[in-house]
């Protein structure tokens, strides 16, 4: 065991990243983060299926410049690699969500800000967008940040949710699919993992008159328990008619229901099982692509994202290759926060985006339309 490093620029790759934050926190933080759910065979399977594929690489292509611009829902974006909800940034980091919003501002990298931030929905828009400005205006205008949606059984919560996102600007909203109910995560049940004093969620509940407050035994375990289990696909058509934002479902791994998502109108999907924190021995997410991909066809019209493991630039290309638009990444961006906070996960978005470019340069591939699915075989 080598020491943890103390600067940024010495942290070369994710998983130094993870190796470093991971001294830094409490341990029941650290359970939190990282956990999957039961067994963690998905949360496993995620990072294994990234392993069952080689690249076939091609030489003698100029790659003395190398293109990582993508289009994701009409907009061209820097890379393919953008920034996965997750709840509790302040866990990880003092200025929680502030930070992490810098530093996707700043980068031009797409941030989908979840509904379980610590910071409101309306400070982080405002953050991301004079990072943006002061950075060159690469991502003002707010389509580059979504809003990610958790259905509630009060309708009238999720309804406000819904248009306060769209009055701050965001681009999309990202409906979380696959938490009906929530996943059983063992060591956050030993813990009884809630937040700490002083930290909430921002924008279910205002400071000192929440739930958590009146209720001292209020968990994270049991929020969940607010999320609407009955809703369907039809109820989707209600949330269509509150917004104009373009929705993007997010949890699917199936090609039917990427199928009948397309048939509702939505305009991307996210191929998901949560980081393996949901349902334990789900299909793994690069394993369920190729048959959602397949579906829909090449004139879908539906964007296909993938997130789950994505650890290394190799892991975006393979993914690109089976034919995702673009990655999220999750765990690495909280433990970026961790280890230097704004700086931390420019760090990671940094690592990433070089590594990718430094992959399709070896793979011969100078722009992302040249990696397709036939530099890949199977290990
Ligand atoms: C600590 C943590 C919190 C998360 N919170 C949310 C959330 O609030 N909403 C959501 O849709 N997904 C949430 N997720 C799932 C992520 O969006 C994403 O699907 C998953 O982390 C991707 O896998 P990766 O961590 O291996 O990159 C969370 C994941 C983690 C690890
Ligand atoms: C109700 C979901 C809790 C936040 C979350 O998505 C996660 O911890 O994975």
């Amino acid at each position: 065991m080598t020491e943890p490093t103390l600067e940024v620029s010495s942290l070369l790759t994710v998983r130094d990243v993870e190796r470093l934050a991971r001294t830094m926190l409490p341990k029941s933080t650290v359970d939190y983060f990282r956990s999957g759910s039961d067994a963690e065979y998905t949360r496993r399977a995620n990072r294994g299926a990234f392993r069952k594929w080689a690249i076939a690489y091609r030489v003698l292509v100029d790659v003395s410049r190398v293109d990582t611009r993508v289009r994701v829902l009409g907009q061209e974006l820097a890379s393919p690699i953008l920034i996965a909800p997750t709840a509790y940034h302040r866990l990880a980091h003092p200025e929680g969500e502030r930070a992490t919003a810098r530093a996707a501002g700043g980068s031009g990298t797409l941030y989908v800000a979840s509904t379980l931030a610590t910071t409101s929905l309306e400070d982080i828009a405002a953050t991301y967008d004079a990072a943006g400005a002061s950075a060159g205006g690469a991502s003002v205008g707010g389509a580059s940040r979504w809003f990610q949606l958790y259905v509630h059984k009060d309708r009238g919560l999720t309804r406000s949710l819904v248009e306060r996102a769209e009055a701050s600007g965001y681009g999309a909203l990202v409906v979380t699919v696959d938490t009906p109910v929530l996943g059983r995560r063992l060591r956050d049940v030993r813990n009884a993992f809630g937040l700490p004093d002083g930290m909430h969620m921002a924008n279910l509940f205002a400071p000192g008159d929440g739930i958590e407050a009146k209720d001292p035994a209020f968990r994270h375990a049991q929020i969940a328990a607010r999320h609407d289990a009955s809703f369907t696909w039809h109820d989707l058509a209600s949330i269509r008619a509150w917004t104009r934002m373009p929705l993007v479902l997010k949890g699917i791994v199936r090609a039917d229901d990427a199928l009948r998502a397309r048939d509702s109108g939505v305009a991307g999907i996210i191929v998901s099982n949560h980081g393996g924190r949901q349902l334990d021995s789900a299909v793994a997410t690069l394993d369920a692509l190729p048959s959602v991909v397949e579906a829909l066809g090449a004139q879908a019209g539906v964007d296909v994202l993938l997130d789950g493991g994505v650890r290394w630039g190799t892991d975006v290309f393979k993914a690109l290759a089976l034919g995702a638009r673009a990655v999220l990444v999750g765990r690495p961006i909280v433990w970026g926060l961790t280890a230097f906070g704004e700086a931390g996960v420019a760090r990671v978005l940094d690592i990433l985006r070089s590594e990718l470019v430094h992959a399709m340069t070896l793979a011969g591939c100078p722009a992302i339309d040249a990696v397709t699915r036939d530099m890949l075989v199977r290990r």
